[in-house]
C-alpha cells in the first residue's frame, strides 16, 4: 500500500518538526536475526504514533532504539533539538517508556513506586511530593498513594505505571503494547484518559500496538511495519479531529480508517519476507 500524506490536522499541538529521526537504522541480533532493516522515519514534535505491525516485525526493537535501551547496528538516530555536545539518550530527549506489564515493586506504595525515578536522581520522597501528586492525579489516583500494588486492579496498576512515566515530565513517550493484557472496557478507558493527557500536554507519543483499531482510536499516523526483515510499508494519516469519543468509535470514518489500516496490515503479513535479508 502506498504511503499518505501525513495530515495531522486536529492534533493536540501541530507538528513542528523531527523530534527524532532513524535513518537507516537496522539491528541484526547475535544470532543472525535481521529484526530491523533499513529503517527510515521522521516522528515529529506532538505526533501521536502508532507502530502497527504482526508478531516478530521489530516494532519493540524500534521502540528500544529511539530510548538508548539498544543500539542500532547500522545507520543513525537523529534528535534534531539535542544540545550540541549532548549525550544521545532518555536524559537528554526527556524520555519516558511504559511496558505491557506494570512491573510495579510490590513491597512498596503506590507513592514510592511513582517516586521512584526521581529517587534515581538523588530527589528525596518530600522534595518530590508535589510532583508524584500531580502525576498520580494525572491517572486519577490521588487517592491511593498509600495503596499497595496487590490493593489494586489491573488497570489501575497500568495508571501508576502511567503516573511514573509521567513523573519526569518526559517530552516524549514511548508505549511498548501498555494496555493489550487489559480487559476491554478498562483498555478504552485508559485510551480516552491517555488522549485527554495527550491534548492536554503536547506529548510525543510512539506507540506500539497489534490493534488496529486502537491504532485507528489513537493516533494521527499509523506506521505499518512488515517482519523478515523488520521494515516500514506504509505511513497512514488518520485525519479524524481530536477529541475523539465513543461516537468517533462508531463512526464511518472509523470504521474506514479501521478499513485502511487492515489491508495495509494485510499487505505487510503478505510481504513477509519480500524482500529477504
Ligand atoms: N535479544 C534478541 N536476540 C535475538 N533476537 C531477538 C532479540 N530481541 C528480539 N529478537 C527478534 O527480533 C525480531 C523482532 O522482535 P521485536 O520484539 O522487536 O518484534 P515485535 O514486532 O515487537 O514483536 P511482538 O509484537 O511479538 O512483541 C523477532 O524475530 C525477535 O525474535
Amino acid at each position: 500500500m502506498s504511503a499518505s500524506p501525513i495530515n495531522t490536522a486536529g492534533s493536540a499541538t501541530a507538528p513542528r518538526s523531527p523530534i527524532v529521526s532513524l535513518q537507516r537504522v537496522s539491528k541484526t541480533f547475535a544470532n543472525a536475526t535481521v529484526a530491523l532493516k533499513d529503517m527510515t522515519l521522521d516522528i515529529n514534535s506532538g505526533e501521536f504514533v502508532s507502530l502497527l505491525g504482526p508478531s516478530g516485525c521489530g516494532k519493540s526493537t524500534a521502540l528500544r532504539i529511539i530510548a538508548g535501551l539498544s543500539s542500532p547496528t547500522a545507520g543513525r538516530l537523529v534528535w534534531p533539538d539535542a544540545r550540541p555536545g549532548a549525550q544521545p539518550g532518555a536524559q537528554d530527549h526527556a524520555i519516558s517508556f511504559v511496558f505491557q506489564e506494570p512491573t510495579l515493586m510490590p513491597w512498596t506504595t503506590v507513592f514510592d513506586n511513582v517516586h521512584l525515578p526521581l529517587k534515581l536522581k538523588d530527589q528525596s520522597a518530600d522534595a518530590s511530593r508535589k510532583a508524584v501528586m500531580e502525576a498520580l492525579e494525572m491517572v486519577g489516583l490521588e487517592r491511593f498513594a498509600t495503596s499497595y500494588p496487590r490493593e489494586l486492579s489491573g488497570g489501575m496498576k497500568m495508571r501508576v505505571s502511567i503516573a511514573r512515566a509521567l513523573v519526569t515530565k518526559p517530552r516524549l513517550l514511548l508505549m511498548d503494547e501498555p494496555f493489550a493484557a487489559l480487559d476491554e472496557i478498562t483498555r478504552f478507558r485508559l485510551n480516552n484518559d491517555l488522549l485527554r493527557l495527550w491534548q492536554e500536554f503536547g506529548w510525543t507519543v510512539i506507540f506500539v500496538t497489534h490493534s488496529v483499531f486502537e491504532s485507528v482510536y489513537l493516533s494521527n499516523r499509523i506506521v505499518v511495519m512488515a517482519a523478515r526483515p523488520g521494515r516500514v510499508v506504509a505511513d497512514l494519516a488518520v485525519d479524524a479531529p481530536y477529541p475523539r469519543d465513543e461516537t468517533f468509535r462508531t463512526s464511518h470514518a472509523y470504521s474506514d480508517h479501521c478499513r485502511s489500516a487492515s489491508e495495509a496490515l494485510q499487505a505487510a503479513m503478505a510481504a513477509e519476507g519480500d524482500s529477504g535479508h
